[in-house]
């Protein structure tokens, strides 16, 4: 890990010099952004992605789709005002599937969606598909896709690597079949099997063989989207057996769907209201969702809150007080850094569990949480699962991001209680949510 010269894009974290009290309009779910581009580009007819997100991350995605012969239009959908609306609602994407087709090149930038959903897909293709990315996507697991690809058929040239870059020699179709793997690394393996499955000739027997499966909320929420276009799927959780997912061959329908507000990047205006003893509403909260973000409700209310869902939306109050927590965050792992920057600012210690596998995250998130943290004169320990946290008064300082839209926003919720923060490089924030900056200083009622 190195440190980034001071003087490069530092952003003065805005203090917040009394109770915040805003409603946030949060833009879609990367998650299922991501997911319904895979599922409308395999359909069989084309689709609709209304209020798609458009963050770096999704629109890698829709690029790649493209090269490998899908339409995807940009449309302004009729509860638009405006065409290009910063928070990219209103707009829509209408998907026109097609023969995918090689030769092709696909930049998975740092998107763990990308670089794991997309190489099924492009054993589906005629014709060989280059994958690369940034520096960090070489180093992050991709073994369990390539080597499940591998067993179900697929002709992958990856030099014995395992990870990128690589090139998936299309041949149109993919037998299929009966497939172990490791997902402890990421819940992404699994989902990226199963997302391409139904157009695999015997579909896919998934059998995850290792210690733990993190993120199972995500596993969920690939499993709701497939029946909901039309794919048959077994799985534990309905009566199936334990680890084991089926999906069938089968066409694929086109849909009609209308993306949710992403609750993981809700977080860092939900703790706002946390931290300075505000409120803050998120209006479009589903009633019912897969996305782990939904935990926050639970995890903010014991840190020292409250919340009600209504017809406005969620609205989180603060009580000006904010407590430790002991928590696995196995399940929900991409809310881990929120949840330390606001355990940092404590009234007693918290102990964050089950998340080694956020070492191999954008940046090793846990080394990065406790320099970081310690750096503006924090007490953060890393355990083999998690962090420590001791709540020390802090000071402000640069906080360093290492390319982590998630290290960013903790940065701007610990500048918040902490005079001085300086947050390095918060345009990072653009993975999934590129207007973060002015919703942060909107939030606040501060003039731009
Ligand atoms: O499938 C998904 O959309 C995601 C799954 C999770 O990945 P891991 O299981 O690798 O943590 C999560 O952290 C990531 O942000 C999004
Ligand atoms: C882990 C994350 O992203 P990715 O989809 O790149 O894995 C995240 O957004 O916190």
């Amino acid at each position: 890990m190195t440190d980034t010269p001071a003087h490069l894009d530092l952003w003065p974290a805005p203090y917040a010099s009394g109770a915040v009290d805003a409603t946030v309009s949060v833009p879609g779910s990367k998650s299922v952004t991501n997911r319904a581009l895979v599922l409308a580009a395999l359909a069989s007819e084309p689709g609709w992605l209304r209020r798609p997100l458009r963050s770096r991350d999704t629109l890698l995605m829709a690029e790649a789709l493209r090269a490998l012969g899908v339409g995807i239009e940009e449309t302004v959908s009729s509860s638009s005002t405006a065409a290009g609306a910063p928070d990219g609602r209103g707009e829509a994407w209408r998907v026109i599937p097609a023969g995918l087709h090689g030769p092709a090149s696909v930049d998975v930038g740092n998107a763990g969606t990308v670089m794991r959903f997309l190489p099924p897909v492009a054993t589906l293709a005629d014709g060989p598909v280059h994958f690369d990315g940034d520096a960090r996507s070489y180093e992050r697991p991709l073994h369990g896709v390539i080597d499940a690809l591998r067993v179900l058929g697929a002709r992958i040239d990856d030099e014995g690597r395992g990870a990128l870059p690589m090139t998936v020699r299309g041949g149109g179709a993919l037998d299929g079949g009966k497939v172990d793997i490791d997902a402890s690394s990421s819940s992404q393996f699994v989902s990226a099997l199963l997302l391409s499955a139904p157009r695999f000739n015997q579909g896919v027997e998934v059998r995850h063989t290792g210690p733990r499966l993190p993120s199972m909320p995500h596993i969920r929420m690939t499993v709701d989207m497939l029946r909901a276009v039309g794919a048959q799927v077994d799985e534990p959780e309905t009566g199936g057996e334990p680890n084991v997912w089926r999906v069938s061959p089968s066409a694929l329908l086109g849909r009609d769907l209308v993306i949710e507000p992403d609750l993981s990047n809700a977080q860092p205006f939900l703790a706002a209201a946390l931290v300075t003893g505000g409120r803050v509403t998120i209006p479009d909260w589903p009633a019912r969702t897969t996305q782990p973000g939904d935990a926050l409700r639970e995890i903010f209310t014991e840190m020292g809150g409250s919340c009600e869902l209504t017809d406005a939306g969620l609205t989180f109050t603060g009580s000006g007080r904010i407590h430790g927590i002991d928590v696995d965050l196995g399940e929900v792992g991409e809310l881990t850094p929120g949840i330390a920057a606001v355990a940092a600012l404590a009234d007693s210690p918290s102990t964050l569990r089950g998340v080694a596998h956020l070492r191999l995250h954008e940046t090793d998130r846990l080394a990065a949480l406790t320099k970081e943290i310690n750096g503006l004169g924090g007490d953060v320990t890393e355990t083999e699962d998690g962090l420590h946290i001791r709540p020390r008064p802090l000071r402000g300082g640069i906080f360093h991001t290492y390319d982590d839209h998630r290290m960013a926003t903790a940065g701007a919720l610990l500048g918040l209680a902490v005079e001085g923060v300086r947050v390095e490089n918060v345009a990072t924030t653009a993975k999934t949510l590129p207007d973060f900056p002015q919703m942060w200083t909107e939030m606040l009622a501060i003039e731009a």
